[in-house]
């Protein structure tokens, strides 16, 4: 049997909407080890070294990533050097109130970030609506470099339903995509 990919979300939150997302993320994936990123132990950088797949997750602040989490990817990159985390597989998700909000920014930076490390960008690849009628609601801002979501105004539900129902679908894409880079 094959054993499950090894998937790990780095997240930073302000008030629990990046969260969620990760969490649908995770579910979609078979399960991923959520890491809180400001209280980052010794014990999540070894899982993060071990990781075959790293999803960064952050909300966009000021139309970028919150700083929250860029002193975590500013940490990480002790691990530049020696390209630690080369190969490894790499996706990135954002949530802010706005349909826009200028998301992609804090995507770009991510998959920049993902490309100094050495590692292997997974982007959405969910046609979905309004082009698929068949996949109502998925993916419905057209974007591919990551995963986009939206805030709810629903403060029991945090992230558009929509939105989370396109994270459970990245989870599944990235969790393919890792198992299919292992077998080379
Ligand atoms: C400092 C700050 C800057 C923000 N900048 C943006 C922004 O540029 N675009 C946007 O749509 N929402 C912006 N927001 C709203 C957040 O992205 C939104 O509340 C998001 O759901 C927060 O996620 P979190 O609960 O995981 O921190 C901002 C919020 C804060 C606190």
């Amino acid at each position: 049997m094959t054993d499950a990919p090894r998937i790990a979300i780095p997240y930073f939150t302000g008030n629990g909407h990046t969260r969620v997302l990760a969490e649908a993320v995770a579910k979609g994936a078979g399960g991923a080890a959520l890491i809180d990123v400001e209280n980052i132990t010794d014990e999540d950088w070894q899982t993060l070294d071990a990781a075959e797949a790293i999803l960064f997750a952050t909300p966009t602040y000021m139309g970028s990533t919150a700083a929250g989490f860029d002193r975590f990817l500013e940490d990480a990159s002790d691990r530049w050097p020696d390209l630690l985390w080369r190969d490894k597989i790499a996706g990135g998700m954002t949530v802010a109130t706005y349909p826009s909000g200028d998301k992609l920014a804090s995507l770009i930076r991510l998959a920049i970030y993902a490309a100094q490390m050495g590692m292997i960008w997974v982007g959405q690849a969910e046609i979905g609506a309004p082009v698929d009628p068949s996949k109502p609601g998925i993916n419905a801002g057209g974007s591919w470099l990551g995963l986009t979501a939206t805030s709810s105004r629903d403060k029991t539900q945090m992230v558009d339903a929509d939105d989370l129902k396109t994270a459970h679908h990245f989870g599944t894409r990235i969790a393919t995509a890792t198992l299919r880079w292992r077998q080379g």
